[in-house]
């Protein structure tokens, strides 16, 4: 099994200085994702699933621990890279899914969807059929296709958004509920697409509202558990 994310010992806490105390999200959390390996993180509600997932796409830096990732050209340490080699990273292998497109004005739906093959060199006739049926199967209505997303309905949005995360086989998907709020069309259009990508070799961890959407996509569960807060110790004055 092609292994492409390692993670050991992460861990990441919140330093909440104006209530003196410190958020553990969660500690020594070790695990190994595999090509093609569907993970689900499961817990309570603030439990960390969240964070665990920005912390693993970098957005937030974790305050011990290492993510090795197997990228194409090598092994990193996503916890100690340098922000350059992450942004690449996220440009060409690592993809973060959610509910949220970030709509830019002016920009058409077929366009944002399109960009992503655009970047990676393909023709623009090429990526604009791909995108165009991704955004049907999606069930972007073609009178949309033209239109800027920055009015679109809440659903529209995320079904823009999906297209645009899941027009390319990245070699690893973070998905954070990205069946919320999604009809049952766009829901089963988006399990389709998963299950074609995981065929392909596309490793994901990600946290479903209803994971029963996913059953059967999953082959093994992280469960997470609450933890209790630090207090900070205070600094006595002798
Ligand atoms: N930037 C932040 N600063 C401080 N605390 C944060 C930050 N982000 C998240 N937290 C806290 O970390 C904890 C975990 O949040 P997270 O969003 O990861 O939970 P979750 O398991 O995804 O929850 P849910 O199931 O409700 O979506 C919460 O108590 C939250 O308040």
């Amino acid at each position: 099994m092609t292994t492409i994310l390692d993670v050991q010992g992460l861990t990441k806490t919140f330093e909440m200085h104006h209530l003196g105390q410190s958020l553990p999200a969660f500690e020594d959390l070790s695990f190994t994702l595999h090509a093609g390996e569907f993970l689900l993180l499961s817990g309570p509600n603030g439990v960390g699933k969240s964070t665990l997932l920005r912390t693993l796409y970098r957005s937030y830096l974790p305050v011990a621990g290492h993510l090795w990732f197997h990228s194409r050209e090598g092994v990193i340490d996503m916890a100690n890279a340098a922000d350059i080699d992450v942004a690449h990273l996220r440009r060409t292998e690592i993809g973060f899914v959610t509910q949220f497109l970030n709509a830019r004005p002016r920009v058409a739906a077929e366009d944002i969807v399109a960009e992503p093959m655009r970047l990676a060199g393909y023709g623009r006739d090429e990526a604009l059929e791909q995108a165009r049926h991704w955004l049907a199967a999606f069930g972007v209505k073609p009178d949309l296709w033209r239109a800027y997303p920055t009015t679109f309905s809440g659903g529209e949005q995320q079904k823009v958004n999906l297209a645009r995360a899941l027009i390319l086989p990245q070699r690893m998907l973070l998905l954070d509920e990205p069946t919320a709020s999604l009809d049952k069309g766009a829901r089963a259009a988006l399990v389709a697409r998963l299950a074609e990508l995981k065929a392909q070799g596309v490793a994901m961890i990600g946290v479903f509202h209803h994971p029963g959407d996913v059953a059967a996509l999953i082959d093994r569960e992280i469960p997470l558990k609450p933890k209790t807060p630090i207090e900070e110790t205070a600094d006595v004055a002798l």
